[in-house]
């Protein structure tokens, strides 16, 4: 699909959609509780379509009801030796990371023998630190590199050693799969945990299901930080209804192109007291110069003079598309450091925003793991490619509100990755999107 977007400042009030990450955790969580949760999810996307997709091929049972879902979970199933019944099983994991390397360790632990399959991208991010703790505990896995990947055997419980820059998403895994284990386990982290604030909400999820997580933060012998979570055995307990909250890392589109045009954009249903680390949106836009304000539903972004900035991008990586194209228009220079994770994201989301947004007239390098941008206050339009990257399309579509001349975004449907709704919600905010079927 090609997306024509006719340049135009945004404005106006948007709903925020269902946070993607918190709607993986509370889903799966809820899949291997006690009894039925009734989950409150306005929206959905491709990634949570993939979650609840390999949950049902493990036996859980996922009703759409109006609002959201209600989750009849696996263990049930279990009881009744469902579980042996589907060992072949498939998990389509569709494009989505944390689908993937959440549901491996909760497969492993469960015992199904299973086969995940997915994108040829989602086969080629690395997954190795994970399945390499996943065989030390007795599982085996059949397949070449990447993708598909069969899982046999049953994870045994006890000290399981990460790395903590490659991606959280092993940790969120292992700490959902912990509990599930016949024995207490250990889940040491050596190094600074990049996307920390991510683990911090697989943490509170675990929490509302009643799971006990101990931390305690030391040093390796060689003096790097060393993070141990400790888990012992125990049931997942069902909290009856759970609402996931609006979408921060979604948000951050909107917000940032209410830093880029003329008049205020508000997002409606985020909360600034969320624990989702993407909340950090509102603090760099004012860094930026940008005025804002945040009440406990809503957060609202207005233009002034924007500046360039120097920002540590580690614990927030799927913001830096947003932040891009506000610096593409910052006066001076940006500086986002720590961005080497980009790489192995939906593309080489890095590069991606160093290409794309050049072809828009921006003025970004990558120099090795920083992204550094000169600003422009116009930038000129043109044509990019999404590179099946939802986050580089909405990056795209947001820069067009700066641009001299359209903006046309190629394979705009990557959108549906996270927010099938972006185009309709750009709309609702008076922007001027065609989208053509090609
Ligand atoms: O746990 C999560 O929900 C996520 C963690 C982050 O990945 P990394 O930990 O690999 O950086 C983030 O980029 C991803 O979109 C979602
Ligand atoms: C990287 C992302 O997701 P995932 O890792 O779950 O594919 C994202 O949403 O930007």
């Amino acid at each position: 699909m090609l997306a024509k977007i006719s340049p135009k400042p945004l404005s106006g009030t948007v709903p925020a959609i269902s946070s993607k990450s918190m709607a993986h955790r509370i889903i799966i969580a809820a899949a291997l509780a006690n009894g039925v949760t009734r989950v409150a999810c306005d929206t959905t996307c491709a990634d949570i379509d993939a979650t609840i997709r390999c949950l049902t091929a493990i036996g859980a049972k996922i009703d759409p009801i109006d609002g959201g879902f209600e989750i009849h979970p696996v263990l049930k199933s279990l009881e009744h030796g469902i579980l042996r019944a589907l060992a072949g099983a498939t998990l389509d994991c569709g494009e989505s990371g944390s689908t993937l390397r959440f549901m491996l360790p909760v497969a492993c632990a469960l015992g199904a023998d299973a086969t995940f399959v997915g994108s040829p991208r989602l086969g080629e991010r690395p997954i190795a630190p994970l399945t390499d703790e996943l065989m030390a505990a007795g599982c085996t896995f059949q397949g070449a590199a990447g993708l598909p990947l069969r899982t046999s055997g049953r994870m045994r419980a006890g000290r399981f050693e990460l790395p903590g820059n490659v991606s959280s998403q092993y940790i969120s895994g292992l700490l959902l799969a912990a509990p599930l284990l016949d024995g207490d386990t250990q889940i040491a982290v050596t190094g600074e945990i990049e996307s920390r604030p991510y683990i911090g909400l697989t943490l509170a999820v675990l929490n509302a299901f009643g799971v006990k997580v101990g931390i305690e933060e030391g040093a390796t012998p060689g003096g790097l930080p060393l993070t141990v979570f400790t888990i012992e055995r125990q049931g997942f307990r069902t909290p009856g209804a759970i609402a996931v909250e609006g979408d921060w890392s979604n948000a951050a589109f909107w917000l940032s192109a209410g830093a880029l045009g003329r008049h205020s954009v508000t997002v409606r249903g985020v909360t600034p007291s969320s624990i989702q680390g993407d909340r950090a949106i509102s603090a760099a836009l004012m860094l930026f110069g940008a005025k804002g304000q945040r009440n406990a539903r809503a957060a609202t972004v207005r233009p002034d003079n924007i500046h360039g900035i120097e920002l540590d991008v580690r614990d927030i990586p799927d913001l830096v598309p947003a932040l891009a194209a506000v610096a593409a228009c910052a006066e001076g220079t940006t500086r986002f450091t720590g961005c080497s994770r980009l790489r192995i994201k939906e593309c080489d989301r890095l590069e991606a925003i160093a290409t794309e947004l050049g072809k828009l007239g921006a003025n970004v390098r990558v120099d090795g793991d920083a992204l550094v941008i000169e600003g422009r206050d116009q930038l000129d339009g043109g044509r990019v490619n999404s590179r099946n990257d939802h986050r580089i399309a909405m990056m795209a579509a947001i820069a067009a509100v700066r641009c001299a001349s359209p903006v046309e975004i190629e394979g705009a449907e990557a959108v549906n990755k996270s927010y099938p709704l972006f185009f309709e919600h750009y709309r609702l905010l008076g922007g001027d999107v065609e989208l053509i079927d090609k």
